[in-house]
């Protein structure tokens, strides 16, 4: 039995949706079917879950932008009326992006979570109809029957354990279920969705609670890269990867999987294939738990922008007990998270987000941390990158960050920060962001 992940690019138009009928019947063992809201069509279209933030925004601020409204309820218009399906889904997608925006005005958190919800569970009431009028056996399950129970965190829930027993009695349902993803419930009661991307997440827990034998996980790509093929053309494709080497490198910048995603289905040993909705017969990348033979130390070389570094030194600093903690609690007070810590005998580094320390809360932060900890110097630089080289057996091989370094020094580009992963199967590099390109680039030269 397997479950089968759709992303947003393959569910984004009619055509899209009758290759992703083609592919479940093709296959009895596709019994469970997550569904991503329709993502882009082209370069310049819209995913329709931004459409539908931008949608909420505007209601927040009591100007509901009717154009952005007629485009998603037109979205999904042309869908159903290019399958011939039945013009009355249409009014249930309405109906639910309607109350949506009506609950966005007395409750701002519960009504964005459900209208970003809307996007997934019409594409998925879409499919279950689909289907039926090709003569296949199928329904539409809401994530509350099928037992998706999350944490009350909107925008960014996590997954309740209670949720995988839930998920196993589907095993006993007939035909094809088709369920949203990106979204749970509270035990309240309470619709929640996941980080954005979540809808890898959803397919993940079903797979998991269901205790499947494979998770496939389409989307637009023959299989993952090693490198981001917007950065290089044509990288090398990876036929194997382990569930480490695949969370950190999604954590670092593969978006083609969401990092959290791996998590259930590794608790569970259940391999994950990543595969093509434009070229189903391809062979995909598979996740799996043991380390697969491979030429070379590297098995892929992540990349992000959008850091940046707040750098603190104090003399004395490894004398002082408590610093670190001190530090990383002022951080924790305002409601600011980090992702990594690095530090010298009397300096330390705090890698954070861009977006979680903006330049209004800078001033309060620098205040703290000078007054509070009496540090000598603090600086905080925007603009950063980091790279991720990973690979199992990095850690116990020789001059991997020999190579790194040469690679950098060949790209002109200056290092800032190095940190070796406490898992041991990354290196980390810290650059500016607007040499990111070549640094990659160079160092897909130097490894493949
Ligand atoms: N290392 C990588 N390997 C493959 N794809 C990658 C990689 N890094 C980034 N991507 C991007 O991820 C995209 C697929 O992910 P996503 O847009 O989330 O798809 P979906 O619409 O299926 O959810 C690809 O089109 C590709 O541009
Ligand atoms: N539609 C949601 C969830 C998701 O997983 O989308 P996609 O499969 O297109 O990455 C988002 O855009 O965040």
């Amino acid at each position: 039995m397997k479950v089968v992940k759709f992303g947003g690019s393959s569910v984004a138009d009619a055509n899209q949706l009758k290759k992703v009928t083609e592919i479940i019947k093709s296959d009895a063992e596709r019994k469970v079917i997550v569904v991503s809201a329709p993502g882009k069509r082209h370069s310049k279209d819209s995913k329709t879950t931004d459409l539908l933030i931008a949608l909420g925004e505007s209601i927040q601020v009591n100007v509901q932008n009717q154009v952005i409204y007629d485009q998603v309820i037109n979205r999904f218009a042309s869908i159903i009326k290019e399958l011939e399906l039945d013009e009355v889904i249409l009014d249930q997608i309405q109906k639910r992006i309607d109350d949506s925006c009506q609950l966005i005005k007395t409750d701002i958190d519960r009504g964005m979570d459900a209208i970003k919800s809307c996007g997934e569970d019409g594409t998925a009431l879409i499919l279950s109809a689909l289907l039926q009028s090709k003569e296949l056996e199928s329904s539409y399950v809401n994530p509350k029957e099928a037992g998706i129970f999350v944490s009350d965190q909107p925008g960014g829930a996590l997954v309740l354990d209670e949720s995988f027993d839930h998920l196993y009695e589907l095993r006993k349902r007939d035909g094809v279920l088709v369920i949203p993803g990106f979204f749970g419930f509270t035990l309240e009661g309470d619709l929640v969705t996941f980080s954005r991307g979540g809808s890898d997440i959803t397919g993940s827990i079903v797979a998991a609670g269901m205790k499947v034998d494979l998770y496939e996980n389409f989307t637009d790509v023959d299989s993952v890269f090693c490198v981001n093929p917007m950065i290089v053309d044509n990288p090398k494709e990876l036929k194997t990867l382990t569930y480490r080497e695949m969370r950190e490198l999604s954590y670092a910048g593969f978006s083609v999987f969401h990092d959290e995603a791996l998590i259930p289905a590794f608790k569970e040993r259940i391999p994950v294939c990543i595969k093509n909705t434009n070229n189903p017969s391809g062979d995909g990348t598979m996740i799996v738990a043991d380390l697969p033979e491979r030429e070379g130390l590297v098995a892929g070389i992540a990349s992000d922008s959008g850091f940046l570094n707040l750098y603190v030194s104090k003399y004395l600093m490894n004398r002082e007990i408590g610093f670190g903690r001190k530090l990383l609690q002022i951080l924790e007070e305002e409601g600011i998270s980090f992702e990594h810590a690095p530090s010298g005998i009397d300096d330390m580094s705090v890698i954070v987000r861009d977006h979680h320390l903006p330049p209004e809360k800078e001033e309060v932060v620098i205040e703290r941390i000078t007054k509070e900890l009496d540090v000598d110097t603090i600086s905080i630089e925007r603009d950063m990158a980091m790279i991720m080289l990973v690979g199992e057996g990095m850690n116990e091989a020789i001059g991997v960050a020999n190579k790194a370094t040469t690679a950098f020094r060949d790209a002109n580009v200056n290092i800032d920060m190095i940190n070796q992963g406490s898992s041991e199967v990354s290196m980390m590099f810290g650059i500016k962001s607007s040499q990111l390109k070549k640094a990659v680039q160079s160092l897909y030269h130097e490894f493949f």
